[in-house]
Formats: structure tokens, sequence, C-alpha cells
């Protein structure tokens, strides 16, 4: 499914509505009607409701909930902030709307009674305070069932910020689309249960508007999803070499090596330092092993044994070091190595001089590259997309592939997959078990067993992101790193049926 932008929605509407049959008072009285039809499915058990209006079309479609509940014989009230703006829909639906609206002002929850939230959607603008501050306060208070329309007020529609204050809903219902509100923190966790509702908006009315935004899903990549097929060999369903720490840091390395194996490339390699081999020789098993202490013996390697993705970065250290072996990987034809995925120590190792690895002259001829970032690592490499509070999360990340010519999977609880070219996801099937160590490592391993295995890389980020998340959510409580690339088989058989 798309998401959609506020000025992206603004825009659908008006091309919804030119093409008809319905025009912006139909539309809004379809989604008031499809707000009515979650209340009463959802809250049979309520008799009382404070539907509180804005002056713009968010309150617009408040003023329809209020009449057809009003219809159906419930106790309404309707608290309006301002009227609405002359000639607008939203005058209409006031018109239309029999029961009389109070002021704002004196709005108070109780309990008892469900509150229907349309202060402002999509035109929300600036911070909200006075009355609408107040009716937000007073909700929370009284801690009421709220079921908000397009999105909860306060809620950026397209960054999830909130601004100033926001109410938290039951239930969200917005129209056509998400949008990127819903997703991201913190709005996403003020939106309770999301509702998609069609209101008589054709999907190709979207068609050929450029939308680039996805939740992510198998809908994005499954049509990509590599399947062996019958001719191959180890070699041929895809080499990774995956670089091991020194000695007392080798566990990343094999996470993610594990992780690798078990979404099904054909062979892995451990490139280890001298120091760590012991250590890594007493722990691998169907995992091969290669002593890599220097750039030749890293030359070596991958002239003669042409590994078909690298992952660098996970427990590796920081330093001059991981700076080389990763230019010198990204400085490879693609012929030979089709992607490279730097994470943790090796986007770290970047910080103090970013412009070797963000500044490389690409060409459609060399590896691809994934950075896989938390917050602060990419803080580390983009201080100054991080530091422009103006941009979210989506643009954020979108922005540094841009700069970085690079996949950017930018992590977190609503982690976003942008590529150079535009297109992003917003993941969101994850859960908090995933917030353990090591488990980031075997999301990189994810990434790079499915490049190998050819997958294009926004693609093969995107669908790691997911079912490394499934596999979380199937383990649930107690959940180690150690879990996830042991969950990885039935995750696979769900997505691509056992067979
Ligand atoms: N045909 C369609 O398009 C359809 C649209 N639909 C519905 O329309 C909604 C979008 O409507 P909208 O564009 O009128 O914006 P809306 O969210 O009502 O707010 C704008 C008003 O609020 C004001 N304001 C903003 N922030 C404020 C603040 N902090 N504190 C105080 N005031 C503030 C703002 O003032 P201004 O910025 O102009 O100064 C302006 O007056 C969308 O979410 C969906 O529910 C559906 O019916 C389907 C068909
Ligand atoms: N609260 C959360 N909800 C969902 N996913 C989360 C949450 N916190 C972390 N994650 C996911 O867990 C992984 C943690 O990776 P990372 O921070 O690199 O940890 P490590 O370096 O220990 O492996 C990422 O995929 C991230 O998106
Ligand atoms: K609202």
């Amino acid at each position: 499914m798309e998401i959609l932008t506020s000025a992206e929605m603004g825009r659908t509407d008006r091309r919804a509505i030119a093409k008809g049959p319905y025009d912006g008072y139909g539309l809004m009285r379809n989604a008031g009607a499809s707000v009515v039809d979650e209340i009463l499915a959802r809250f049979a058990e309520v008799h009382g409701v404070d539907v509180l209006c804005g002056p713009g079309n968010n309150g617009g479609d408040g003023y329809v909930v209020a009449r057809l509940l009003h219809e159906r014989g419930l106790d309404v009230r309707v608290f309006a902030s301002a009227p609405p703006r002359q000639g607008s829909d939203a005058a209409l639906a006031a018109r239309d709307c029999s029961v009389r609206p109070e002021p704002l002002s004196v709005f108070r929850a109780t309990r008892e009674r469900l509150v229907v939230d349309a202060l402002f959607g999509a035109g929300l603008s600036k911070e909200i305070g006075g009355p609408e501050a107040e009716a937000i306060g007073s909700t929370q208070a009284a801690g009421c069932p709220v079921v908000a329309v397009d999105l909860p007020s306060g809620v950026s529609g397209d960054s999830g910020a909130i601004l100033g204050a926001a109410f938290s809903a039951t239930l969200t219902v917005t129209f056509f689309r998400a949008k990127p509100g819903h997703f991201l923190y913190p709005g996403r966790e003020r939106c309770g249960a999301i509702v998609v509702a069609d209101i008589g908006i054709a999907p190709t009315v979207i068609e050929g508007a450029g939308i680039k935004l996805w939740e992510n899903g198998p809908h994005v990549w499954r049509s990509d999803f590599p399947s062996p097929s019958s001719q191959m060999h180890k070699y041929t369903r895809g080499h990774v070499a995956v670089f091991s720490g020194g000695a007392s840091a080798t566990g990343a390395a094999r996470l993610s090596a594990r992780a690798v194996a078990r979404i099904g490339a054909g062979a892995v390699t451990m490139l280890s330092p001298s120091s760590a081999l012991l250590v890594n020789a007493a722990h691998l098993t169907s995992i091969m092993l290669q002593r890599a202490d220097t750039l030749a013996d890293v030359e070596t390697f991958v002239a003669n044994r042409r590994p078909a993705a690298a992952l660098l970065g996970p427990g590796f250290g920081v330093g001059e070091t991981a700076r080389l072996f990763a230019l010198f990987l990204l400085g490879r034809r693609k012929g030979d190595l089709k992607g490279v995925v730097l994470d943790a120590d090796a986007i770290t190792s970047f910080a103090e001089e970013p412009r070797s690895l963000l500044e490389r002259m690409v060409d459609g001829e060399m590896p691809e590259l994934v950075l896989t970032p938390h917050a602060a690592e990419f803080e580390r490499l983009f201080p100054d997309i991080a530091a422009d509070r103006s941009l979210s999360k989506v643009e954020r990340a979108r922005a540094a592939a841009l700069q970085a010519s690079a996949v950017v999977l930018l992590k977190g609880a609503d982690t976003v997959v942008a590529a150079p070219d535009g297109r992003a996801v917003i993941n969101a099937n994850g859960t908090p078990y995933l917030a353990t160590a090591g488990s980031g490592d075997v999301l990189a391993g994810i990434i790079a067993g499915l490049i190998a295995q050819s997958m294009p890389v926004f693609e093969a980020a995107a669908a790691a992101t997911w079912l490394h998340a499934e596999a979380g959510r199937l383990f649930g409580p107690g959940l180690i790193a150690e879990d996830l690339p042991e969950l990885l088989p039935e995750v696979l058989s769900g997505l691509l049926g056992a067979s």
C-alpha cells in the first residue's frame, strides 16, 4: 500500500473530485460515514458521543459523523473551536448537521462518552494551544475512548511529530491511504488501531502521481525474492564474505554469518584476523574460515574466491582498517561483487572522514552499497541531515541515500529503507523484543545473503527488515539475537509456502 504525504493526499482529493463521481462534499460524506461504521462496529455499548470539530475539512468530517450518529438516535454533542469557512465543504456539512455546536472552551470529557476528534487532520499547520490543548488534556485525564478522524489532532501527518499536544486515540480512521505520521513515531503510538477507509477514490487516481513511499511488506519485494533453481550449486546460490572482529569481538560477525546462511546464500566465508582464527574455528561448522589481516589478504581472497556480496562492520572495530577494507570492496566491479553492506563499526569508521565514502565516484558498474545505521550511527555519518529537524525520518533516510548513492536503512521501531532514486518503505511489523544486542548484526547478514542471491539491493534491504521483524514477532518474549537466524526457515515457509 502506498503512503501519501498531506500534499500528495490533497492532490489526490482534487484529482478525484475532478474525475468524479464524488464532489468534495460527497467525499466528506463518505469519509464521515466510514468513521461512523467503525464507531458502530467497535463501540456498540457507547450511547454518548462528543464530536470536537475544527475549522477546516477535518471538522467537516466531524459534522457528518455527528449528523449520522444523531440520526441513529445516539446522544451526540458537538463542540466547535471555530466555525467553518464560508463556502467550504465543511460549511455544508455543518449546515446539514442539526446538532447545535457549543464552544470548544466548555467541553469537558467524561469517562462514559466517546470523543470523536475532528479538530485537525492534514491541515495541521502550527503548534496546538488554547482550548484545543485543553480539550486534549481533558480527554486524556478522563481516559475515555477516542476515535480520531484522519489523524489524532496534534500529530503531523507528514512526520509523526507532535505539534504542541496531541490526542492518544483508541482508533484512527484515515481515508484512501495511510500517511507517514501513522507509521512514524511518536505519531504511530498516538493512533491506536488504524483503519484505512475506502471513500470512493479509485486507486487509478494516483497512477502516474510519482508516489514512492510504501508500507514495507512482501507486496514491495516478493517478485524479486530469490528461490534456487534446479541447476544451482552452492556458489551460484551466492557466496558471502563476512568480516570478523578481533579475538574478543567475534560473536557479532558470527551472528551475521549464521543469518547469511539461513536466508539461503549457498556459502559463507568468515574473514578473520589471525588473532581470532582459533576462537572462530571453535565456533564455526558449515561456515568457512579464512585468515585476513591485511588489505593484501582481502584482495587475494576476493580475486580467488569472488564472493557475490560482502558484509563489514559488526564487531569489526572502528578505524583505518575498516575504511581501507570498505573502500577496497566498493572499488570492485559489480560483475565481481554485487553489493557491500556496511553496518555498525564500518559506518562509525567513516565519521571522521565521511567524504571518502560519501563522495566517491559512483558508476553503474560498481558494487551497490547498503548502509544500515541506527540513529546514533546515522548522526555520525550524516550530521547535517540528522540536525535538520524539519525533515521526517523518511526524508532523512532519502537525503542520506542520495548523498551516499546507497540504500540507507535507518533503524528503529519505525525502520525506514530508502534508495537514491527516492523509493522508500516504512516498516511496521516490528516488536520491541528486537531491541536486543546483536539483532542488527543478524539484519545485516540477511541483507547480504539476499544480495548474494541476486536480489536488487533496495528490495533486499526492505525484505530483510520485514523478515527480521517477523522472526522477532514469532519468538516474542525472551528473544535473543541467536534465535533470529533459527526462526528464518519458519518465516520463509510462511512467505514462500512450505514445499
Ligand atoms: N475533499 C477533501 O479534500 C477531503 C478532505 N477530508 C478531510 O479534510 C481534512 C483536511 O482538511 P483541511 O485541509 O481543511 O485541514 P484541517 O486539518 O481541517 O485543518 C485546517 C484548519 O485548521 C487550522 N489550523 C491548523 N493547525 C492549527 C492549530 N495548531 N491551531 C489552530 N488552528 C489550526 C488551519 O488554519 P490555517 O493554517 O489556515 O491558519 C485551518 O483553518 C483531512 O484531514 C480529512 O479529514 C475528507 O473529508 C475527505 C475529502
Ligand atoms: N522498539 C523497537 N521496535 C522494533 N524494532 C526495534 C526496536 N528497537 C530496535 N529494533 C530493531 O532491532 C535492531 C537493533 O539493531 P542495532 O541497534 O544495530 O543493534 P545491535 O548493534 O545490538 O545489533 C534493528 O533492526 C532495529 O530496527
Ligand atoms: K483529527
